[in-house]
């Protein structure tokens, strides 16, 4: 049986676990905060951040680091991306350099506009890294629903390799080496999804969504190939199908994010009332500074992080992307 320790329990983290339990695997799963780790033991559920789905009681919960990373031979991080650095840094002594890390957290890095498989180069050097990206809420992976994601790794036969190790009948992987394309499309996706909801919340309509949508994955394809993806990346699983599913479903957190900004609602107050993590903030801020470095036109997230990290006005930052110029649909 293949040892998967999942670094991260929130409601991401403990789905996969929940993955990796139907694919056969033993599972560790080490929470940050003692306390999920607890509940996890005491009840067999996530009360913090995956309320009310009954978990596998064979997944090991524990917060000792230490421990979770001796527990795998597959390491899957699935920390908000903010805090992967970190947590990577901190797993560098206690992990054997051939164990693969597979990263599942979706975002760039504040600050150095990173994308996590640098982060992971420089935090946990020399390991075999991997990404998991896709349209997967928790909820419905962790409840066994059909899913599908990429899972990309340089290595195709790492790759494969993992496909096997992680992948079942309801949680269908597809191998790719296209590392860059499926991070680049996971991690704007949410951007995207938060002017999405803009459009929802402001009731600017279903024609102006899907218009945003796809001039959203457009922006998305440009970064990703200027960045060395390649195109056809991105109209799968971790592009057009995590877009899709993030700017349309009411369980996306960056998604109702944007409704709530849309409806009027201060930015300060929706993340008060909330406890999990919502990547497109972020995420926003570190894209428009990649984009403007490579030269790309990225004016959706550019307004998204003129919305969310610079308190511009909505009906403004909606107004100027409305005036911009005709232009060719292919560029
Ligand atoms: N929830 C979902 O449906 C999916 C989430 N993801 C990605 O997975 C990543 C994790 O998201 P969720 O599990 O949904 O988050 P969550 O909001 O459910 O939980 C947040 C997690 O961050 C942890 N945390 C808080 N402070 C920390 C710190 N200083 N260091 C390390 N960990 C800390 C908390 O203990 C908790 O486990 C994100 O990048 C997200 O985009 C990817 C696919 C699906
Ligand atoms: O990445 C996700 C689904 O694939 C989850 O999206 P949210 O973080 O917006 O909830």
């Amino acid at each position: 049986m293949e040892r998967v320790s999942i670094i991260g329990a929130g409601a991401w983290g403990t789905a996969l676990a929940q993955a990796a339990r139907r694919a056969g695997c033993e599972v560790t799963l080490w929470a940050h905060n003692p306390e999920v780790a607890e509940t996890l033991a005491v009840h067999q559920e996530n009360r913090h951040y995956l309320p009310g789905i009954p978990l596998d009681p064979a997944i090991r919960p524990t917060a000792d680091l230490t421990h979770a990373a001796e527990a795998g031979d597959v390491l899957v991080l699935a920390t908000p991306a903010q805090h992967l650095r970190t947590i990577a840094e901190r797993l560098h002594p206690v992990t054997g350099a051939e164990v693969p890390a597979v990263i599942a957290a979706k975002g760039l890095e504040r600050g150095s506009s990173a994308l996590m498989s640098a982060v992971l180069a420089e935090a946990l050097p020399g390991r075999p890294a991997a990404v998991l990206s896709g349209p997967t809420f928790a909820g419905e992976v962790a409840r066994g629903l059909p899913a599908a994601a990429t899972l990309a790794a340089e290595d195709t036969e790492g790759a494969a390799a993992l496909v096997e190790t992680l992948g079942s009948r309801a949680f269908r992987l597809y191998a790719s080496t296209d590392v860059v394309g499926a991070q680049i499309g996971g991690a704007v996706k949410n951007v995207v999804a938060i002017a999405a909801g803009i459009v929802a919340g402001r009731g600017l309509g279903e024609n102006a969504r899907a218009a945003l949508i796809t001039r959203g994955l457009a922006e998305i394809g440009r970064l990703a190939v200027a960045r060395g993806a390649h195109a056809e990346t991105l109209s799968g699983l971790s592009g057009l199908g995590d877009l899709t599913l993030t700017c349309t479903g009411i369980a996306s957190r960056n998604y109702t994010l944007g409704v709530a900004l849309g409806e009027g609602h201060a930015l300060a107050d929706v993340l008060a009332a909330r406890r999990s993590v919502t990547e497109g903030i972020h995420t926003a801020k570190a894209v428009t500074a990649l984009a403007e470095r490579a030269g790309v036109d990225m004016p959706i997230a550019a307004g998204v992080d003129a919305v969310v990290n610079h308190d511009a006005a909505l009906d403004d930052t909606i107004d100027a992307l409305l005036a911009r110029p005709f232009r060719s649909e292919s560029r």
